[in-house]
């Protein structure tokens, strides 16, 4: 493996080539992003090599970083483009559609599906860190439908990388990234609404803010080009885990409106243990 092609050079495309060429500095890397400043600091932080619009016939490994809205038609033009040994991995938040628009292509065995488990809420490549995706989860959708060899070769990247290979089907993937991601980001956003409106009635509000604000807050910040395509594509599911959410929200307000204090203790207590199952798994 020499030649690395990545489309898309943000936070997620960035971070991976600058782990990469720590971990094996004699690879070359190519890579294309639609936005001219984007390509440019890409360039000026040593993330690729030169840039090319088109993926260069030697590449071994191309990378899709761009939001879930485009990448189905880089994905069906890439896999039009490359050679029989070069293998195509995008990194969208979510599969379902893409790996059902990609089911009867001659080349589905050069694609794998995958999604890192791994982000801020910053973007573009300026955000991009080299140790992002250390011991981070990478979820891998339909791998029996990848070409074993070229699997191998992802498999070599993921590991040298530190990552932690999981594997699922789309459709579970989409159902439970709309609860464990999608909801959390949905939530900070209407959190962050709520007190900006608040901000109308009361200037300084924001002074009152502490560390707890900033944590609940911290997915606000996140970048809108690419949430709405998430909340599009996945748009099933996440009215679903909205419709439990509002629920939950509803009748904790009951509580507290009825001043049901046992309650409210019974209920936050039994929620308590989302800590443990959480540090469980890092
Ligand atoms: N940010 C996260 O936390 C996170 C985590 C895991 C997966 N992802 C997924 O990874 C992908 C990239 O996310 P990101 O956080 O790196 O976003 P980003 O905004 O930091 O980077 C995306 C880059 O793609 C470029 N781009 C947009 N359309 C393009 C096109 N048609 N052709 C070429 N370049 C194009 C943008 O200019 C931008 O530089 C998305 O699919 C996202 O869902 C994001
Ligand atoms: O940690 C963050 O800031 C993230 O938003 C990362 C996060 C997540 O929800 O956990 C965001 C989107 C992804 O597809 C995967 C990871």
């Amino acid at each position: 493996m020499n030649n690395i092609h990545v489309i898309g050079l943000g936070l997620l495309g960035g971070s991976f080539a600058l782990a990469l060429k720590k971990e094996k500095p004699s690879l070359n890397f190519t890579g294309f992003d639609a936005s001219e400043r984007n390509l440019k600091d890409a360039l000026t932080l040593g993330i690729i090599d030169q840039s090319s619009e088109v993926i260069p016939a030697e590449t071994d490994v191309v990378i899709l970083a761009t939001p879930v809205d485009t990448l189905e038609s880089l994905l069906l033009s890439a896999l039009d483009q490359i050679q029989e040994n070069t293998l195509v991995i995008d990194f969208g938040s979510t599969k379902e559609a893409l790996c059902k628009a990609v089911a009867d292509h001659p080349k589905r065995t050069q694609y794998l599906a995958g999604h890192p488990i791994a982000g801020t809420e910053y973007s573009g490549p300026k955000a991009a860190k080299p140790d992002l995706l250390e011991k981070k989860v990478f979820i891998i959708c339909e791998m029996e439908k990848t070409d074993v060899h070229l699997k191998g070769m992802a498999y070599d990247i993921l590991e040298s990388l530190n990552m932690k290979l999981r594997f699922m089907d789309p459709e579970e993937h989409d159902r439970q990234l709309a609860f464990v991601s999608h909801l959390s980001h949905i939530s900070s956003f209407m959190l962050g609404k709520t007190v900006l409106d608040k901000m109308e009635d009361d200037k300084n509000i924001f002074d009152m803010a502490g560390s707890g604000f900033a944590s609940t807050v911290r997915l606000a910040k996140s970048s809108p080009a690419m949430w709405a395509p998430i909340m599009e594509a996945n748009q099933g599911n996440i009215l679903d885990a909205l419709d439990a959410y509002i629920s939950n929200l509803s009748k904790f307000r009951e509580k507290i409106a009825e001043e049901d204090k046992s309650g409210l203790k019974e209920e936050m207590a039994s929620i308590n243990k989302i800590g443990d199952i959480l540090d469980l798994g890092r």
